[in-house]
């Protein structure tokens, strides 16, 4: 049983952590940049230590400084969040050799889907399906025009360090494919240190589907259900929901196990989400295995009505997980509510909330660590909250949302809520009849 964590993280992840840690009776650490000074999560936790200035690398990136407020606190355990360190494979061992627990994978886990290349081949052996494409890295230029022609156009470079869309060029044709390999590898060096990149062939129109999974010490693995978060701009989820409207009974049995084999195969521990393509056949591609908490968590926690880090905190314990799969008993969406301005191409909008009423009433959650008064500092990711309904069905849920949103007053910044009050209206959206190219064609009015 610990009886403190640190949260090494800040905003509504931070505050998530904290009053679940209270209801289990375990003492609370929060850092704090001095832009966070006053944060809600230094407020509500039962310590705070201040570990460093504004910038990430100096506070909440900073290794060094977040073992001296664990070291000094005397914390058993350290909750990375998601961000910042969540999958930062060094971070954990270096937790292990202060032995404190880090909440978590172990680094090994971390590491191995961290590659994604390593991750698919691990897949393939699993007997996992995973997109069609070559085999490694690629060598050259040429070798990828050879594997694009096999395969046939279109394809995707990715980065095998990247992740969550970054470093990645979809290739139309051969004459594109020298410029792209070039670029492919250019912006995988510059943005992971690792220029390693490889070629699949590209799904058109996929949907972003994840399943969420939960693995104990002791080799049992139990899948939680699914996501959709085929609604995301330049990569960046805007709206989740659970279940997915184009899930069938059978499609969510084959990829819940296809979930489990995945986690199964490299002996997960902790909560963890299985990315996957799913084409409008409904043939479904592993594509990434995130190893930590999602911001996404919360529709799952409403539609199985299940506490996801309490389960991750009980599992680094030494718990078991109770090893039996969980199925949506309602539905709910999340619109992340960001401190951007919808009509400029979603800039960051950060600055003093002047005025701040958050809805509530039947069927509405809000996860947010903002208040009247709060500076919105601009050194940090935008999301000042999320807005989460809950009802027995999608129409329900959706409704439940157009009018929580509409009751949703911030003043003093810019918000995504125009864009959500909209999407709430789109044909489209309500008929659960999109895909990740959805917002190409959403024009804001
Ligand atoms: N073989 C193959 N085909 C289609 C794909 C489509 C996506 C994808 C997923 C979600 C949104 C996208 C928006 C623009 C372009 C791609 C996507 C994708 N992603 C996006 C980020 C990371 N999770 C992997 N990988 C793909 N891979
Ligand atoms: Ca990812």
């Amino acid at each position: 049983m610990f009886k403190k964590i640190l949260i090494a993280n800040r905003g509504e992840i931070a505050l998530r952590v904290i009053r679940t840690c209270r209801e289990m009776g375990i003492k609370t650490v929060a850092v704090y940049s001095t832009a966070d000074r006053d944060s809600l999560h230094v407020k509500f936790a039962d310590e705070a230590v201040c570990i460093g200035k504004p910038q990430s690398s100096d506070s909440y990136l900073n290794i060094p400084h977040i073992m001296a407020a664990a070291e000094i606190t005397n914390a058993d355990a350290i909750h990375p969040g998601y961000g910042f360190l969540a999958e930062n494979a060094k971070f954990a061992n270096i937790c292990k050799d202060h032995g404190i627990k880090f909440i978590g994978p172990t680094a090994e886990m971390i590491n191995k889907m961290g590659d994604k290349i390593t991750a698919k081949e691990t897949m393939i052996k699993a007997g996992v399906p995973v997109v069609p494409g070559g085999e490694g890295l690629l060598q050259s230029i040429d070798e990828a025009k050879g594997l694009a022609r096999d395969m046939g156009y279109p394809v995707i470079l990715k980065a095998t360090a990247g992740g969550g869309g970054k470093g990645m060029r979809i290739v139309w044709e051969e004459s594109e494919m020298e410029k792209a390999y070039d670029t492919a590898k250019a912006e995988a060096a510059a943005a992971f240190k690792n220029d390693g990149i490889y070629m699949e062939k590209f799904v058109e129109e996929p949907r972003h589907i994840e399943i969420q999974v939960a693995g104990d010490q002791y080799g049992t693995i139990c899948h939680l259900s699914e996501r959709d978060c085929s609604i995301q701009r330049r990569h960046q989820k805007l709206v989740e929901e659970a279940p997915s409207p184009f899930m069938t009974e059978e499609l969510r049995h084959q990829m819940g196990e296809a979930a489990k084999k995945a986690a199964g195969a490299i002996g997960y521990e902790s909560v963890g989400t299985i990315e996957f393509l799913v084409d409008k056949h409904r043939n479904f591609y592993f594509m990434e295995m995130n190893t930590r908490i999602q911001v996404e968590h919360c529709v799952t926690e409403e539609v199985i009505n299940f506490d996801l880090i309490k389960e991750q905190i009980k599992i680094a314990m030494g718990e078991k997980v109770s090893g039996l799969d969980h199925f949506p008993q309602m539905h709910s969406i999340e619109c992340r509510i960001n401190a951007e301005d919808p009509y400029n191409d979603f800039r960051p909008s950060p600055g003093k909330i002047t005025t701040l009423h958050q809805p509530g009433g039947h069927g509405v959650r809000v996860d947010s660590h903002v208040y009247a008064g709060y500076v919105i500092p601009p050194y940090y990711d935008s999301m000042i909250g999320k807005l989460i309904t809950v009802a027995r069905t999608r129409d329900e849920a959706i409704d439940t949302m157009y009018r929580a949103l509409s009751e949703y007053v911030i003043e003093g910044v810019k918000t995504t809520i125009p864009f959500h009050l909209q999407l709430m209206q789109d044909e489209r959206f309500r008929k659960g009849d999109f895909n990740t190219k959805f917002l190409e064609t959403f024009k804001l009015h």
